[in-house]
């Protein structure tokens, strides 16, 4: 990747910002900002340290690749109390761990993809988050946005439980006052994001700050039926370290029928991750294809087969020409070629296995299955959360100790 970034051409670098993106918002702030103060767009990605991140996650890491390469100058958020916000996903004990095995996971893929990552720019949320001028900012939010529309901002992206908790609600107001103290011009995030998005441009003008643009990723399917991502299927995704065995095996049991090209997360995940890396890896390097996917297919099925293009793949496995088992070996060995890095990387990187061994102990799932139950009424907040329970035991003083041991 070139240096000179920053004498991309404005038309260049908005056509490589944008590319493969479902939804541009205030595309104007954009090229304003290329065109006429023609300086580096300033663009931030946050990520929420709650569970183990999957291979769904090589999809925004592509675009923070295009990203870079149009000039812009790029931060990461590793939003350790968004996780903790959200029906405390990440318990306070852990959170330190996770923020670590996040930023630890994202620079592998980052690497293993090709990316600079002296480039980007990587803060912890709680660095900023809990400063007088940030509270009291949240504060002045909340006097401006209602209930409603905090908790409908929130919908698609804070865990939806029967009792819904106040946390919930800040969540997507910090959100949007990320954008401004992380002195940024746009953010960028997956099109789940919108409503938090949108309320971060009706909002912010309020509070004296400017409003931003919005770009959205696509949701990449998950490898279950009707292309969900479950939590409670773990077969539907698949974790970023995840033994080689144990790919073949999630991918042998993905929902895949026959000729089968709409409903079919095996082929959605050769169109938004296995392409876009190919993509990207040729662009760096032209002595490689933009497109090539092997199926190390049996003699007895036709042989060995490479396709050229995605739209190939597909029609191929729309004529029937190409069978679910056939396709399901070519997207297990991809997975496992994306995936031989991260392994090699978690092997010789104690921090990283420090963070997945104390970020997400064994025991905490264990814990969860033995679940005592307390009579504290139906209209306790999150009376049906375990974890909720877990922080009444810390003062206020231990959870900020602990918010600042996972500063970077
Ligand atoms: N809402 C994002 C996380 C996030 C948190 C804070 C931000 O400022 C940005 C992004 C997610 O779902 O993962």
């Amino acid at each position: 990747m070139s240096d000179t970034n920053s004498s991309v051409d404005p038309q260049v670098a908005y056509d490589l910002i944008t590319k493969g993106l479902q939804e541009v918002l205030n595309p104007q702030i954009i090229k304003n900002v290329l065109e006429v103060e023609k300086r580096p767009i300033k663009l931030y990605w946050g990520t929420a340290t709650t569970g183990k991140p999957h291979c769904g996650y090589f999809v925004p890491m592509t675009k923070l690749a295009h990203f870079l390469q149009a000039g812009c100058e790029v931060t990461v958020l590793l939003a350790d109390l968004h996780a903790f916000l959200d029906n405390m996903k990440a318990p306070l004990e852990t959170i330190k761990y996770r923020t670590k095995y996040y930023e630890c996971s994202v620079k592998a893929i980052l690497k293993s993809i090709g990316v600079p990552i002296e480039k980007l720019k990587f803060v912890v949320g709680s660095s900023y988050q809990l400063t007088a001028d940030y509270t009291l900012d949240i504060f002045k939010m909340s006097n401006i946005v209602s209930q409603n529309d905090a908790k409908r901002a929130g919908a698609d992206v804070v865990k939806q439980v029967a009792n819904p908790l106040l946390s919930g609600l800040i969540y997507p107001l910090m959100q949007a006052l990320d954008e401004q103290y992380l002195d940024c011009d746009v953010q960028f995030g997956g099109v789940d994001q919108r409503k938090i998005f949108v309320l971060a441009e009706e909002n912010l003008p309020s509070l004296g700050y400017k409003k931003r643009a919005h770009l959205m990723n696509p949701m990449v399917p998950g490898l279950g039926q009707g292309g969900k991502m479950s939590a409670s299927d773990p077969n539907s995704k698949i974790d970023l370290l995840e033994e080689p065995k144990q790919v073949k095996k999630k991918i042998n049991s993905a929902f895949c029928s026959p000729g089968n090209v709409e409903d079919n997360g095996l082929l959605s995940f050769v169109e938004y991750v296995v392409g876009p890396i190919q993509e990207l890896k040729a662009t760096n390097d032209p002595s490689l294809e933009k497109f090539n996917f092997h199926i190390d297919r049996p003699e007895k099925f036709g042989g060995p087969i490479t396709y050229k293009s995605f739209e190939e793949l597909k029609q191929d496995f729309k004529d029937e020409k190409l069978s679910p088992p056939d396709l399901k070996i070519g997207v297990s060995d991809a997975i496992n070629e994306l995936l031989k890095p991260l392994r090699e990387e978690y092997k010789t990187n104690e921090e990283y296995r420090e963070a997945q061994l104390k970020g997400y102990p064994a025991a905490e799932v264990k814990a969860k299955k033995v679940k005592k139950p307390k009579n504290k009424g139906t209209k306790y907040p999150g009376s049906n959360n375990k974890e909720v329970e877990n922080t009444s035991k810390d003062s206020v003083s231990e959870v900020n100790d602990k918010l600042k041991e996972s500063t970077l």
